[in-house]
Formats: C-alpha cells, structure tokens, sequence
C-alpha cells in the first residue's frame, strides 16, 4: 500500500504532498518569436527533477507542442486552422518530447508521454487504463508527460487548452495539489494589465472569485486565459483537490509553500470525478427538451429523467453518451449520459415506463438518464465570469 500524505488543507502543507500534477501553459514556453523557449523549460524540469529526487511524485502536463512545431513547418505565426495546427503540433510534440527527455535524463529521471483526447477521460474503460498507467511509470519513478493529443483530437472531442486537462489528470492519479503554472504570478482582481489590479493571494471558496473580471483570451500563444483556469481550480478543489496558480518562474516556491500564486483551497464537497466532468467537460452529443413537470421532478426532487418528461431528442448519439437537457424555453437544466441510443428514443417519448416496458420489452424499463448519470447545472463561479460553460453542438 503507498503510504497515505496527509490531506493538504493549507499553502504550506503542500512541500509534504507526495503526488503532485504540475502544469505549464504555452505562454511560458514560448519566445517572443514563437519558438520553444528551451531554457525555461529547463529551468522547469531542474526544479521538478529536485523534487523527484527527494522522493515526491511528479505529473507533468505541458502544452508548447504547436510554439515548437509551426516555425519549422513554415508558418509565420502560430496556424489557426485545425489541420495546420494539428501538423505543428504532430511536429512540435515530438521536439518537445526530446527536449524533455534530455532535460530529466540529466538527472537520470526517465519521461513517459501520454497523449490524451477528452474520450479518454470519459469512458470508464479507457480511464481505467489510463489509470493503470500513470501509476506504474510513477511506481518505476518515471515523470509522465503529459498533452493533449493535438494531432488526432476532433473538435467534438477536445478540451483545447490543457488547463482542465491538468484537473482531469490530477483526479485520474490521485493528486495531492494540482500546480498552474502560466505567464502571470496568480489570479487579479482585474486583468493583470489593468492599472491598480491586484494579487489575490487565497481563494477558499470559488464564489469569491465570482465579481473577479477576467479575460478568455490568453497571451499571445496562450489558448483559454483566466477563464479555463478558473474551471480547472474549480474542477480540481471540488473533488478534493487544492491549486496553486503562479508563474513560471515561481515553482520551486509553490512546491515549498510559498506565499506566492494564489492559493485555491480544497472543498470539503467531494463531488465524485464522473459528475464534474459531466458538468464542466464533456462535449455533448445531443439534446433533450423537457417538460415543466420534468424540469421540477429533477431540481426539486434529484429524480432520474423518465421518458414521460420528455418531448423531444435531437443528435445522434449511442446510450452512455453524454447529452444537455433543456427545458422547452431553452433553459439549461442538467448533463446527464443518457440510458438509449438516440434511434431507440423517437418511439418512447411522453410515454410511461409501464406503457412501454408492456410493449416493448423489459429493456425499456429503465430511466432514459439516471439520477447517478446526471447532474444539474448550477450557475458555478465560472459559469458567472464567462457566461456560460463548455460550448454544447446542436
Ligand atoms: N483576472 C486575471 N488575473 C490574472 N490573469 C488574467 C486575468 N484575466 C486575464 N488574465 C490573463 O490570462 C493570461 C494567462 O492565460 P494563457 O495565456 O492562456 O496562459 P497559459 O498559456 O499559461 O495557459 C495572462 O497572461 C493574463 O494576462
Ligand atoms: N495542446 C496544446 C496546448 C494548448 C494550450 O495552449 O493550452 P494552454 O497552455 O493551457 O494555454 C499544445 O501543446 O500546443
């Protein structure tokens, strides 16, 4: 059995959590010019190699793979469509990988790379897998490197920044503390650039970010801004997991406890990683318009969604798939992976479950999302700054 770090419920506390998940956005791994910056990355992996050495568990997500793959490709500037990005960073990835390998290989620290799309943290035998093997590169000492798969991932299925990437990877290993690593030395009370604007140095509770101004445009090579980091603290504290947002520069300080970031600290609320995924990543695949009655049954009595509620499914998707429903003026109401394939839905709708399970079978008598499969969309901190949460397809 790995031995048990005590729950880290403060700043300082976080020199003694055992398994950490670092993060380094684009912005502080690109030049001026749009280049690696190599050095920084170095600088990077001299801190974290320390920490392995001393015995600490490190999960490294780096993005940087397009910043190191377009110059060489010949683009000017980083690509914005999706099949000249998706060749940069097929390019860019691997010059990363090796400028990784060599940096831990200095300390005679192996680096495995993981390359993941959204698909693999959602279905449950994928994640299994996954799981399965973040914990035997740590076991073996190796440092998981991870990104998002930028040269496969379709749109449908990509997070696009690796901010909740990182969340999502800290709850998948059992992280300790999740470190954001960026451009900017914590979150501002305004856009950093704003005269006046101010450091918040500890956030308890994500409603006091909620008058917090922020931008989701990112530095120049940066891709989400404040916006996404703010879901991925968000993502991160309520399944237990405490934050610290800083620069760069200032890693080796967040590791030790430092008064440096802005510190984000664990709830106590413990949502279960399925549900907050569900609520701030999954792409959805259809729609489901539901009646008045339906719309009370799930706020107000936390009841799975029956067919008799319902009054019309669009999409095309395959039962387990996660799906929006909505109330028939538009309002979003919850994110639920759905019990049918979208073809079996037509013929059951505003039906009840005893009318059908009579006609067609006991098969048709479960609900068409269960309560355990869906979970209400709450007007979250971060859905109040950037008016709105993950974008839904029609
Ligand atoms: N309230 C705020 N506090 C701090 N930074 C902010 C705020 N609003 C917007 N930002 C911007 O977010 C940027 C970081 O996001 P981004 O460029 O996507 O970083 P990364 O590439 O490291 O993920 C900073 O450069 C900063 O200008
Ligand atoms: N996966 C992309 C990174 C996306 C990105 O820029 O994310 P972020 O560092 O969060 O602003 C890459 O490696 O270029």
């Amino acid at each position: 059995m790995e031995p048990m770090t005590p729950t880290i419920s403060s700043r300082a506390q976080i020199s003694k959590a055992r398994r950490v998940v670092v993060k380094i956005g684009s912005s502080s791994l690109t030049r001026p010019d749009g280049r690696l910056n190599v050095p920084a990355l170095r600088k990077l992996v001299d801190v974290l190699a320390e920490e392995v050495l001393r015995g600490k568990q490190i999960v490294l997500v780096t993005s940087g793979s397009i910043a190191a793959g377009f110059m060489p490709l010949g683009f000017e500037s980083r690509p914005s469509d999706i099949s000249s990005a998706q060749a940069a960073a097929a390019v860019g990835q691997s010059a990363l990988m090796s400028t990784y390998t060599d940096a831990f290989g200095a300390y005679d620290i192996q680096v495995g790379q993981i390359l993941m799309t959204a698909g693999d943290t959602v279905r449950r035998s994928r994640y299994r897998h996954a799981v399965q093997v973040f914990e035997k590169l740590l076991e073996l000492g190796a440092v998981p490197v991870v990104n998002e798969n930028d040269a496969l991932a379709t749109s449908e299925l990509r997070f696009g920044d690796n901010d909740r990437l990182a969340a999502l990877v800290a709850q998948l290993v059992g992280a300790d503390a999740l470190v954001l690593l960026t451009d900017v030395d914590g979150l501002y009370d305004a856009p950093p650039k704003q005269p006046g604007a101010q450091r918040i140095p500890v956030v308890n509770d994500m409603s006091e970010v909620a008058g917090v101004e922020v931008t989701g445009r990112g530095s120049s090579f940066g891709t989400g801004g404040m916006i996404t980091k703010l879901q991925s603290a968000e993502m991160a504290t309520v399944t237990g997991i405490p934050v610290v947002l800083t620069r760069a520069q200032d890693v080796a300080g967040a590791l030790r406890g430092e008064d440096v970031g802005t510190w984000f600290s664990a709830t106590n609320e413990r949502r279960t990683r399925r549900k907050v995924w569900l609520e701030h990543a999954a792409q959805m695949t259809g729609r489901l318009v539901i009646d008045p009655g339906a719309v009370r049954a799930l706020r107000d009595r936390g009841a799975s969604l029956l067919a008799a509620g319902i009054r019309d499914v669009r999409g095309d998707f395959a039962a387990g798939d996660p799906v929006e429903i909505v109330s028939e003026d538009g309002e979003l109401i919850a994110h639920g992976l759905i019990g049918y394939d979208s073809v079996e839905l037509p013929q059951m709708l505003g039906r009840s479950t005893h009318d059908m399970v009579e006609e067609l079978g006991d098969d048709y008598g479960r609900s068409i999302v269960h309560r355990d499969d869906l979970i209400l969309v709450r007007n979250t901190v971060t859905d109040v700054v950037t008016g709105g949460g993950m974008p839904v397809a029609d």
